[in-house]
């Protein structure tokens, strides 16, 4: 849900941002927003609702019980509803259970592979240094897309890796249903598009830059997922044959991703999710905005009056914190120097 209390304008710092056109008062809701793309921890699968996010240990429960299996691999649901509206949604034509299934059956061949064989797979990766360029990085993906797809990966991925493997298919599933016109449900009619979240910033330059290793864990991925989903999932196919898809979603994923936390506590990350809308909330030291997960929807609201032509910011980061551990947390998390008038003035 959008509002016309405030609209995308260029900062003077750099980038877009949001701006209010007239005066909004306290505790206004500026925007409601469902994911383009999320994954759940694989650690919290039974105890995170596959669809609403909730959190079993905050109903007092262990995990969830309602379940959809596909294949031996099982989503888990707080309720039957939530599990109908999932099946309309992202399970379309059985598609998520099916991907989540294939990356499952993936993952056991890797182990099996590691029992009889130690050794890495080969990538062509740049030389790790902070003056990776466009050109290197190009490179490196094209090199991977000729590898045969049939190819299985030497080593199997790591916990984190298999993370970013699901919450790539739901964004290809994603993209999939809106290609084919079958994604008519309600969610998916307010859901963001393909297109909006291209238009989000593309961070691949400054975060390879910033950790050049994540460079050869991302081909690692792309591999994994293009044998994975080749074979069992094949009308995915025209979505992997080249990277282009699976690059647009990790250059915007580091940067615009949201944690999912626990709704209480606010400590425990059961996952991330990109909210197309909702990136373009920058961050101040001392923000006007707070957000608030409602289920699979994360709402913003203001925190105080504004006035007109206001940049609405959210926080990033603990802004508890002494300016030097702030800058530092943006610098090494979000690769960025904070331009607010808080920072400013420390
Ligand atoms: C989630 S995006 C926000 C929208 C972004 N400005 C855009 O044009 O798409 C986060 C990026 O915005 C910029 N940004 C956000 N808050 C900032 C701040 N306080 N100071 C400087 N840059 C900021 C940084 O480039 C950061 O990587």
């Amino acid at each position: 849900m959008a509002n016309s209390c405030f609209e995308q304008r260029t900062t003077a710092y750099g980038g877009r941002g949001l701006f209010t056109t007239t005066l909004i008062p306290k505790d206004t809701l500026l925007l409601t927003t469902l994911p383009y793309a999320s994954v759940v921890y694989r650690r919290y699968r039974k105890e995170v609702c596959a669809q609403c996010f909730s959190y079993a240990y905050e109903f007092n429960r262990n995990n969830w019980k309602v379940k959809h299996d596909f294949d031996g691999t099982a989503s888990y649901f707080c309720t039957e509803s939530c599990k109908d509206v999932w099946q309309s949604t992202m399970n379309v034509d059985n598609l998520m259970a099916m991907a989540n299934a294939a990356l499952d059956r993936q993952e056991r061949i890797g182990q099996k592979l590691r029992r009889v064989n130690d050794s890495r797979t080969a990538l062509s990766v740049p030389e790790p240094t902070t003056a990776i360029t466009n050109a290197e990085i190009d490179s490196a993906w094209k090199e991977a897309e000729g590898r045969s797809i049939s190819q299985v990966l030497k080593d199997p991925l790591d916990e984190l890796e298999l993370d970013t493997a699901r919450f790539l298919a739901s964004g290809i599933v994603r993209r999939h249903l809106e290609a084919t016109g079958t994604n008519s449900s309600p969610e998916n009619c307010t859901a963001d598009t393909w297109s909006s979240f291209l238009q989000l910033q593309d961070n691949e330059l400054v975060y390879t830059r910033a950790k050049p290793y994540a460079l050869a864990s991302h081909l690692r991925v792309y591999l994994f997922l293009r044998s994975a989903l080749w074979f069992y999932v094949p009308i995915l196919r025209p979505l992997l044959e080249t990277s282009g898809t699976v690059r647009a979603l990790l250059a915007r994923d580091q940067g615009n991703a949201f944690g999912i936390f626990e709704i209480e506590g606010d400590s425990e990350m059961l996952g991330y999710a990109v909210y197309n809308s909702g990136s373009y909330f920058n961050h101040d030291c001392s923000p006007n905005v707070r957000k608030d997960r409602q289920g699979r929807s994360m709402a913003f609201y203001t925190s105080r009056e504004i006035q007109p032509n206001e940049e609405l910011c959210i926080n990033y980061i603990d802004i508890e914190d002494d300016a030097s551990a702030r800058q530092e947390a943006l610098a090494q998390n979000w690769f960025f120097d904070c331009a607010c008038v808080r920072c400013g003035l420390e």
